[in-house]
């Protein structure tokens, strides 16, 4: 990739831009707010002059309810080859573009799973997406050249790609972010009207819980409304948890002792839960490295090839965990390198050749 267009340089954009510029791309950076784009530029994000030509990728960045409205508006201009979003949300800005009209197989919705709580571009930061998953979602459609540039800008971002169906990771991200914030929210939110005798005694525990409640709301309200019914879920999953530990917790009030042994195995029952499920959250920058094993796949050089291979592999329910392309030189054909889990090699090996492709292990 030699050249880009970001477009809305906020927090994410920005970021975006600046490690890309650091690994010698021309980024072009654009917002409707221009003091936004000075801002990115001044710290090294890149130019907010306009591109004379074609860029080769532009990354909309903008917040999720105008993504689709911006990406139409730059693919009817045409002001590069691929289109990227990083929206949080991925079905209802692809179904968006889709009503306008527009020509999918140039697109890619992306997510970096990666933020702040602050936004704008002074909150940036070219490491920000360093050993962190980022999400790619290419359909049959989807153009290989879009895919390769989109692998390049996840690589130039040093971030892991892990391919997903746009559906699959909305309700994912429902689980891992978007009910997590609402709690975090609603936690916080008892604190609002608390007397300062008792707020100024928190500590790292409250703090690590309710960092993310100070994220910008209206950017939150755009998130949640692309994907309410799937949080909704969890939520009342969550509803129903707290009304048993309510009830645990009256238990361990009582006078009466075998009342009081069922509200503390209530109360343990739910602090073992929650030990279960913490200790399968990945570190900051995921869990420690791990050992995959390459799946080499022979492709010629055909439109669609790796849109294709990762939609066969995502058939097979296998999780692809990175990809290198190498390119043979002077000649049409390539090898892609699938790295997947090692359990998940020898079904994915003969998933693909069953559907025909040439498959190296
Ligand atoms: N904040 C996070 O943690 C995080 C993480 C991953 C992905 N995202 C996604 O990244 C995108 C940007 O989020 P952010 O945190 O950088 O927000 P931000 O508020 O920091 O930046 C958004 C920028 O978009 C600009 N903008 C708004 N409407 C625009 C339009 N119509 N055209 C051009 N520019 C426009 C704003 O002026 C602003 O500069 C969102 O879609 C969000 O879902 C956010
Ligand atoms: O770390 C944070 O501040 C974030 O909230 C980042 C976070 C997340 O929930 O993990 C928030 C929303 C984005 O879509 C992706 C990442």
């Amino acid at each position: 990739m030699r050249t880009a267009l970001v477009i809305g340089t906020g927090l994410i954009g920005t970021s975006v831009a600046m490690a890309l510029a650091q690994r010698g791309v021309v980024v072009h950076l654009a917002d409707h707010d221009p003091e936004q784009a000075r801002t990115a530029a001044a710290l090294g994000a890149g130019t907010d002059e306009a591109p004379e030509g074609v860029v080769d990728l532009a990354v909309v960045a903008a917040p999720p309810a105008h993504v689709a409205g911006v990406l139409g508006d730059a693919m009817r201009r045409g002001v590069a080859y691929g289109y990227l979003d990083v929206a949080s949300v991925k079905g209802g800005p692809r179904r968006e573009l889709e009503a306008l009209g527009a020509d999918l197989s140039r697109y890619l919705g992306t997510h970096p799973m990666a933020g702040r709580e602050k936004s704008g571009p002074l909150a940036a930061s070219a490491e920000l997406f360093e050993g962190r998953p980022w999400v790619l979602t290419p359909t049959r459609d989807t153009d290989t050249e879009v895919l390769n540039l989109a692998l390049e800008l996840v690589s130039h971002c040093r971030a892991v790609p892990v391919v997903m169906d746009a559906d699959a990771h909305d309700r994912a991200v429902a689980l891992v972010s978007h009910m997590p914030h609402l709690v975090s929210s609603l936690v916080a939110a008892r604190l609002e009207h608390a007397e300062e005798s008792a707020v100024r005694l928190s500590g790292g525990g409250i703090r690590d819980v309710t960092r993310i409640a100070a994220s910008d709301p209206r950017m939150w309200i755009d998130i949640l409304s692309a994907n309410p019914g799937p949080v909704a879920e969890l939520l009342s999953d969550v509803a129903a948890d707290l009304d048993e530990t309510v009830r645990a917790l009256r238990a361990l009030e009582s006078g009466d002792d075998e009342k009081r042994r069922t509200g503390a195995a209530g109360i343990e029952d739910v602090l073992r839960r929650g030990n279960a499920g913490q200790i399968r959250v990945p570190g900051k920058h995921g869990s420690a490295p791990r050992v995959y094993e390459v799946v080499g796949v022979l492709i010629d050089d055909q439109p669609g090839q790796l849109a294709r291979i990762f939609a066969d592999a995502g058939r097979a329910g296998v999780n692809v965990e990175d990809v290198r392309i190498e390119h043979a030189t002077g000649q049409q054909a390539g090898l892609v390198q699938l790295m997947v889990e090692p359990k998940a090699a020898p079904l994915l090996s003969a998933a693909l050749r069953e559907r025909g492709w040439g498959v190296r292990q």
